[in-house]
């Protein structure tokens, strides 16, 4: 099965280098790229074909689409004429709709909606994949199995596409953005600079791995840390005070919102 994707920006080079990574062959593998120097650059790298959008939609079983929504029109436009029932059709891109991109492709192309995440790039992505409606088992097991190849994949229904983006699209910046602000913190408290950043990263990844292995609740293990009258205790205070829980719960709400404008085009 051959597999195209057409942009290959950080999403679609990390889905592309996941592929490789996973044993995909080259010669299977097909890019659309329209600036030449990063055509260039990626067949160096992966030695992967680099062709036109309109080559990989007419070779590939598979393409995968990782433009920008914004862009997503035109390219549905410029390769719609190469497209065939059956074929399969991979969105990554956060608020186009299935049955978006439905309404610009020839009738009986198979569509399916991934939202996927950075971490993707060290195989510890979170991908999640919605059928559209022209979709089989082999389509929805295939887009599975190309997601599949950088992490873990859910299936869930479209009408959470939205809400996914929020927390697991966006999430690794939120989490990128509390450690930078627990290495500044350590900085400001005396620490050198390369010590905070190695016990924030521990840190974060100890506190990730407990969650993954032990399968406990997040309120019990923030209360295994939380010493009676404590240092822990002290700072949880400062932060519901500072209204961070709610600014969370805002800032995802803003995302899922900024998720659905993109789906009007916006
Ligand atoms: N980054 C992330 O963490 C995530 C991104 N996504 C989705 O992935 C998609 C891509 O995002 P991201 O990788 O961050 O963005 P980038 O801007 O890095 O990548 C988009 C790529 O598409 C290229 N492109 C634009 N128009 C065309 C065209 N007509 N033909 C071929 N290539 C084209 C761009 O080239 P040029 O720069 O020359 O315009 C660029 O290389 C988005 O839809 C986003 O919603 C989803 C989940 C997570
Ligand atoms: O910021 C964005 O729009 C994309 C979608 C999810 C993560 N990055």
């Amino acid at each position: 099965m051959s597999t195209a994707i057409i942009g290959a920006g950080v999403m679609g080079e990390t889905l592309l280098s996941g592929l490789v990574r996973a044993g995909r062959r080259v010669d299977q593998l097909m890019v659309g790229e329209k600036r030449p120097e990063r055509a260039h650059e990626l067949e160096e790298r992966y030695g992967v074909a680099v062709v036109s959008n309109r080559e990989a939609a007419a070779k590939a079983d598979t393409v995968a689409l990782v433009v920008k929504p914004q862009d997503m029109g035109d390219v549905l436009d410029e390769i719609a004429p190469d497209l065939r029932p059956g074929q399969l059709l991979v969105s990554l891109a956060a608020g186009i709709t299935t049955s978006y991109i439905e309404s610009r492709v020839p009738e009986g192309v198979a569509v399916v909606r991934v939202m996927p995440n950075t971490p993707a790039l060290v195989d510890e992505g979170m991908a999640a994949i919605s059928p559209g409606s022209h979709c089989d088992e082999s389509h929805l097991t295939e887009a599975e199995s190309l997601m599949a190849s950088t992490g873990k994949v859910l299936r869930i229904p479209e009408k959470q596409m939205d809400a996914v983006t929020a927390i697991s699209g966006s999430g690794p910046a939120y989490i990128f953005f509390v450690v930078e602000s627990m290495i500044e913190a350590g900085v400001h408290l005396g620490l050198p600079r390369a010590t905070s950043t190695e016990l924030v990263v521990q840190t974060l990844v100890g506190s990730a791995a407990m969650l993954r292995e032990t399968g406990t609740h997040p309120v019990v293990l923030r209360e295994q840390v939380t010493s009676p009258s404590g240092t822990t205790a002290s700072a949880l205070r400062e932060l519901e005070i500072h209204r961070v829980r709610a600014a969370f719960l805002a800032a995802m709400e803003a995302a899922r919102n900024r998720s659905r404008e993109l789906a009007e085009g916006n």
